[in-house]
């Protein structure tokens, strides 16, 4: 007979080789701050056997202290960009992307990175949020649940972005297992030390797991409760295009609490409100983000599931 139930866990590679990037977005300043002050001195974020790489992926946005130079470099990592020849009258960012790509992948090749976790802020009042682009990585879920267990009794809310369309190619998709961090509300260019340190702790916690999980540390079968992306809301618009009405007040700082079909979402200027004329309840979340402006999106709205993670174990 089998001892335990080694012989069922998912056998998955160790991760030797993690990256944490900061400055994705030059004006989101937690992760700035921690990957610079990480580049300096290591010591907090080194774990045995893997080799823990901080990194600024955008330093010209950075030292301008904008969310980027030329275009989004959180949306860069596609494979036109990845793949297209040029040279200066290429966007900065899709150069830069070239370049994390040659040092971090290629992007879905076995050369690429174990992990990257990517540092963002949001001025929205999510708290603490793990971003996660597949509901298939036993690995990430596993890490999932681990921190929210780590970080308990405080909160830490997984964002599943799997959708078909609303999905983008983010820097940390170069990566075999990407994790974004996203801790709000920060104003853009600020640090607030509360969210500096829910950042820094939930980065430990990371670390610890793939710690434990390089040592042979079995992780038995779990479930994980994430928000899934549904729907991008934007704005109400006048037919030139120039927003006619605010996120109500009622919603507003409301991040994952339930949206109700009929419940006032938007304020016009002069005090009508607009309702929500979805047929389900939903979780709102992103809601006024400053830099979702200019994508159109007031705020997304999310389903709640319970995702099944895998027993794993180091192949
Ligand atoms: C506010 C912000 O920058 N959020 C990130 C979310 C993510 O990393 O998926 C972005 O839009 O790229
Ligand atoms: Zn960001």
């Amino acid at each position: 007979m089998s001892s335990g139930n080694n012989n069922n866990a998912a056998r998955i590679d160790a991760a030797r080789r993690v990256a944490i990037f900061g400055g994705t977005h030059g004006n989101e300043m937690s992760g700035v701050t921690l990957v610079n002050l990480w580049m300096q001195n290591s010591a907090e974020i080194q774990r045995k056997e893997v080799d823990i790489e901080p990194f600024i992926t955008n330093p010209k946005a950075v030292e301008k202290c904008v969310r980027y130079v030329d275009t989004d470099l959180n949306r860069a990592f596609t494979q036109e960009n990845l793949s297209v020849t040029g040279g200066d009258e290429l966007p900065y960012e899709v150069l830069r992307a070239q370049e994390i790509n040659r040092m971090f992948g290629p992007k879905g090749t076995p050369e690429a990175y174990d992990v990257i976790f990517d540092l963002h802020n949001t001025t929205s009042n999510m708290g603490c949020t793990l971003i996660l682009e597949s509901s298939k990585d036993a690995f990430n879920l596993q890490m999932m649940n681990y921190i929210k267990k780590a970080f308990a009794p405080a909160s830490c809310l997984v964002l599943l972005n799997e959708h078909p369309l609303l999905k983008y190619s983010t820097s940390r998709s170069v990566a075999k297992h990407p994790v974004g961090l996203e801790v709000g509300p920060q104003p853009q260019g600020v640090l607030r030390s509360n969210i500096f340190e829910a950042m820094r702790v939930i980065l430990k916690h990371a670390l610890d797991f793939i710690e434990l999980f390089n040592e042979g540390m079995e992780f038995p079968p779990c479930t994980v409760e994430v928000f899934r992306v549904l729907e991008r809301m934007d704005y109400p618009r006048d037919a030139n295009g120039n927003i006619i009405a605010m996120v109500h007040p009622n919603l507003q700082d409301c991040d994952w609490e339930p949206l109700n079909p009929g419940d006032p979402m938007f304020q016009t200027f002069d005090g009508k409100s607009i309702h929500y004329q979805g047929s389900t309840t939903v979780y709102p979340t992103f809601i006024n983000e400053a830099a979702y402006y200019e994508k159109q999106q007031a705020f997304v709205t999310t389903r709640r599931e319970t995702l099944v993670a895998n027993a794993i174990r180091k192949a």
